[in-house]
């Protein structure tokens, strides 16, 4: 079943037009990553299906359902969390009130204590500094307690902006791992990556974003024959004339 179906979606700021007509989908359970370099346009389409950011055109529907409209807490509301690239963990308040806040939108309070514990049990460094101010905790301990307050919105559709971005090459594999877990349990994931090796490793399919397009799409297999992401992202499409599949854009 479809999960997530963005349509012609255009995002504008000022003079600069950061997603051009742009149109992705995501089945249910799948893992969905999104590669480009710096400024094509990665975060202002994941944030504008989050709702923070509004589209000045297209469509984003969840199973079906138009949410184009629907606030940000209406769009947690239907399960869709998103882990900023800032991360936006809340400096000043401990790990244990990060995660609360992660539910606040929640009304079933016993099951809340039985998720902050499974997320004391994937990230046992969180449980270890629980009563920490999350400001004193390293990038890579801040990132895992932005994923576990994401998680604690029990999300079914899971958006994640660059979880390795500035972390230690240990920390990202547990990440990874923690989003193969994630995986594994059903959840639909929207990962965005710079890294296309990494990304290939988790995902089901990807689509490879510049200057607010896509420019191809396929299974990580697809992908890696004869080198085309590297020359989507380096070579012939920095001249705009990478072909691809029939429902692909081609770079203008
Ligand atoms: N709030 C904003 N106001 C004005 N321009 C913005 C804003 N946010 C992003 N942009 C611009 O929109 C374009 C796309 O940025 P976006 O952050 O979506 O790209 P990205 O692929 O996520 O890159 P990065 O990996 O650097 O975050 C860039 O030209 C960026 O400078």
């Amino acid at each position: 079943m479809r999960h997530l179906d963005v349509v012609g979606l255009t995002v504008i700021y000022g003079a600069v037009r950061a997603v051009a007509n742009m149109s992705i989908h995501l089945d249910e359970g799948e893992t969905v990553a999104l590669i480009g370099p710096n400024g094509a346009g990665k975060s202002s389409l994941l944030l504008t299906i989050a709702g923070v950011v509004p589209a000045r055109s297209g469509s984003i529907k969840l199973r079906g359902e138009d949410i184009g409209s629907a606030s940000v807490e209406q769009r947690v509301g239907s399960g869709i969390s998103v882990v900023p690239e800032t991360r936006d963990i809340f400096a000043k308040l401990s790990v244990h009130e990060n995660l609360l806040i992660g539910a606040s939108l929640r009304r079933d309070a016993a099951v809340v204590k039985t998720d902050i514990d499974r997320m004391y049990s994937l990230f046992p460094r969180l449980a270890e500094r629980r009563k920490q101010m999350a400001g004193f905790l390293s990038g890579g301990e801040q990132q895992m307690l932005a994923i576990g307050r994401a998680l604690m919105a029990r999300p079914k559709l899971l958006m994640l902006d660059e979880p390795s971005l500035g972390l230690a090459p240990i920390i990202t594999d547990k990440v990874y791992e923690t989003i193969a877990e994630l995986k594994k349990s059903g959840t639909s994931i929207l990962l965005v990556e710079q890294n296309a090796e990494r990304a290939f490793g988790v995902c089901d399919r990807a689509y490879i974003i510049q200057a607010g397009r896509v420019t191809l799409e396929g299974s990580p297999e697809e992908l890696a024959k004869g080198g085309l992401v590297e020359q989507a992202l380096f070579g012939r499409a920095a001249a705009g004339i990478v072909r691809t599949s029939p429902q692909v854009e081609t770079a203008q």
